[in-house]
């Protein structure tokens, strides 16, 4: 069971702060105090270098001294807002002339204060801000999301894996070439996919998505293809735009034969006849591996290459967990909001819980689970306790693994061609056993050796007790006393019983 402590929400825990001033004291001073609040500090010593880690590094909010050499506070603010840089900043200044203020405010700062600072303080206007700042990103996403204008800065990556696919994407968008998006389901491929046609030139231009393995056959023909009632195609629609396959993998062998031939004969044949020439902008996505596919010839390989022209691949979560506090904040602030609750974050446990956690569904998991957590939610934190399935299956993961390591240890994998042969330990050869009609000269025993020594097994193998010995070597008890007699047996080991 984990442990309940205190309830600091995680854009405080996580928040990367920069804090811009000339002075190593002031700089010094900063550090420690977002340190022990659990800030992560960036320090830079002058306005330029401030930039720079604002370009460089993913920085929550500023807090910048007003008087520097070279470039001052105030032009550090007027160059932000030129490059689009919307976090909050907090203005210090030894000089807090009325005058300053007002134009630092005027610049966007979203706090003014005069050194020295009560560290206290600073923390009220950083959580402030923060909160601030995260509902208005909240806001910001959720209002292009609706727009139908997601863009790569809607899409929360801190992760150097995230940043690679973003990059990658940025580069599609500028292109008009197919682009095939790999990518477990849940991992954002299809906002990956949205954010590349806001960013192309066909951006404001109609986006229409299809799944081909939500849909059946015939369906997905009509769609794309046209058909009975079909008034326009997913192709038609698409007109000028881009047309968004969602599991391409799932398409069957004749529709794939029907698509290569539109990439071939570029025509969109319409219902009504006219001919028009195709440009469709085509993001495909998978979740199976489209090359293996084409070697077990359920993917035609000459549409694969048509297709996979320009790959971009989503990496799953379990793979990113810097991403997993940023996602946690937005989907917190998106559902608290929608459904009315005052609910202020995850305590550390439950953060550090969630990013333990595999999140096999990926990205649209972790968002279901935080939806219920906020649902469950009585205090307006969320504790592990609010995720208890996550809490179930990381407890029977943990069981698991401590029942392995209880286990003797397993030898090391070797490659088959490295590997040495293991020596079994040989049996000892089996003594032959003396044949019973065979004397110790290796001569035949006679006839009344064997059944002296049959006789002597059996009175052995019933105690002497003679009427069963008689009945064992199907003779009557007199011809047994007999027997005895003559083999002069009768003595020590029979019994009249
Ligand atoms: N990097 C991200 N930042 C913010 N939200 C994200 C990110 N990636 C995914 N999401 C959100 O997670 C959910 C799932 O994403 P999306 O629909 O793009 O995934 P998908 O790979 O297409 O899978 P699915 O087939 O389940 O839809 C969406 O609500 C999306 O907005």
């Amino acid at each position: 069971m984990i442990r309940r402590v205190d309830a600091r929400p995680i854009r405080e825990l996580m928040a990367n702060i920069l804090v811009i001033d000339d002075d190593p004291i002031q700089c010094r001073l900063s550090e420690e105090m977002l340190k022990t609040h659990g800030f992560e500090p960036f320090i830079a010593a002058s306005g330029a270098e401030g930039l720079a880690l604002l370009e460089s590094e993913n920085i929550q909010a500023v807090i910048l001294d007003l008087v520097m050499p070279e470039m001052d506070g105030m032009t550090v603010l007027s160059e932000m807002r030129t490059r689009n840089f919307t976090q909050p900043v907090i203005v210090q200044t030894a000089q807090p002339a009325i005058e300053n203020i007002i134009s630092a405010i005027r610049l966007g700062a979203s706090d003014f204060f005069s050194k020295p600072i009560a560290p206290e303080r600073m923390i009220i206007s950083l959580q402030n801000a923060l909160k601030r700042f995260e509902l208005e990103n909240c806001l910001r996403t959720e209002t292009h999301r609706q727009k139908g204008a997601l863009s790569f800065k809607d899409m929360a990556a801190k992760s150097p894996a995230m940043k690679k696919s973003i990059a990658h994407g940025e580069k599609a968008a500028v292109t008009q070439i197919p682009v095939l998006i790999e990518g477990e389901a849940g991992t954002g491929r299809d906002m990956m996919a949205r954010a590349i046609h806001h960013h192309a030139k066909r951006g404001g231009k109609p986006f229409i998505a299809l799944n081909c393995s939500t849909l059946d056959e015939h369906e997905l023909d009509k769609m794309l293809f046209g058909g009975e009632g079909q008034k326009k195609t997913a192709f038609e629609q698409a007109q000028g735009g881009t047309l968004y396959l969602d599991e391409i993998g799932a398409l069957s062998m004749e529709l794939q034969g029907k698509l290569l031939a539109l990439f071939t004969g570029k025509q969109l044949s319409t219902s009504a006849d006219d001919h028009a020439p195709l440009d469709v902008r085509l993001i495909c996505a998978t979740s199976k591996r489209l090359l293996n596919l084409t070697k077990q010839k359920q993917f035609r390989e000459d549409l694969y290459y048509r297709l996979n022209i320009f790959p971009v691949y989503m990496p799953p979560l379990r793979d990113r967990a810097e991403d997993i506090p940023d996602l946690i904040s937005h989907f917190v602030t998106k559902f608290s909001v929608a459904e009315g609750r005052r609910i202020d974050g995850c305590t550390p446990e439950a953060l550090i819980m969630l990013t333990q956690y595999e999140w096999p569904g990926n990205v649209r998991q972790l968002e279901n689970a935080v939806y219920r957590a906020i649902l469950l939610s009585e205090d307006g934190h969320l504790t592990p306790n609010e995720f208890p399935q996550i809490q179930t299956s990381l407890q029977g993961a943990e069981k698991l693994r401590s029942a392995l390591k209880s286990m003797s240890p397993q030898a090391a994998p070797a490659h088959i061609d490295a590997a040495t042969p293991q020596v079994m330990p040989l049996k000892p050869k089996a003594q032959p056993t003396k044949d019973r009609f065979l004397s110790d000269d290796g001569r035949v025993n006679n006839l009344a050796q064997v059944e002296k020594d049959l006789i002597e097994f059996a009175l052995k193998k019933h105690s002497g007790k003679m009427s069963a010995v008689a009945r064992a070597l199907g003779i009557g008890r007199s011809t047994l006393y007999r027997k005895l007699k003559e083999y002069g047996l009768e003595t020590d080991q029979s019994n009249a019983a």
